[in-house]
C-alpha cells in the first residue's frame, strides 16, 4: 500500500466514528507529517451547531498534542459532495502546511481532487514571527 492509500485508508476508517447527528454528514481527516506518522480526527457535532467542530480541526489538534508542529499531506473523506475544507480549516492547515502540503478531497472510493494549500487559500493571513 502506498503512503497516500495509508492516508486515504486512515481517513476513511476514522470518518465511520463521526458524531454528525445533525447534518448526517460524516467527515474523516488524515494528516501526514514529514517523519511519516498519520493523524486522523472526524467531525463532531452539537446541539448548539456552531459548537461543532471539523474533522480536520480534530485531526491538527491530534497532532499538536503528540508535539508535532508540521503537516505535509492530507486527506478529507466525505460523502459524494467535493468535501473540500471550510474557511476556517484552510487556515487551520496553513498554520502547520509545509510548503509542500497539498489536500487531497476524497469521497468513500477514493481521491477526487488535489489542491496545494496556496489553491486552497491564496494570500493566506500568516505572522512572519510566529514560534514552532
Ligand atoms: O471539510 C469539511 C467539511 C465539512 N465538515 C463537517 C462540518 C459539519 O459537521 C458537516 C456538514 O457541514 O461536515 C468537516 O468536518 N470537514
Ligand atoms: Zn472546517
Amino acid at each position: 500500500m502506498s503512503d497516500l492509500d495509508a492516508l486515504f485508508e486512515a481517513a476513511r476508517a476514522v470518518r465511520e466514528k463521526a458524531y454528525a447527528p445533525y447534518s448526517n454528514f460524516l467527515v474523516g481527516a488524515a494528516l501526514r507529517t514529514p517523519d511519516g506518522t498519520i493523524f486522523t480526527g472526524c467531525n463532531v457535532e452539537n446541539a448548539s451547531y456552531p459548537v461543532s467542530v471539523c474533522a480536520e480541526g480534530g485531526a491538527v489538534g491530534a497532532l499538536i498534542a503528540a508535539g508535532y508542529r508540521q503537516i505535509a499531506e492530507a486527506v478529507v473523506v466525505g460523502d459524494a459532495a467535493l468535501c473540500t475544507p471550510c474557511g476556517m480549516c484552510r487556515q487551520r492547515l496553513k498554520e502547520f502546511g509545509t510548503e509542500h502540503l497539498v489536500v487531497h478531497v476524497a469521497d468513500l472510493s477514493g481521491i477526487r481532487r488535489s489542491f496545494t494549500m496556496d489553491e486552497l487559500l491564496p494570500a493566506a493571513f500568516e505572522l512572519e514571527d510566529k514560534k514552532d
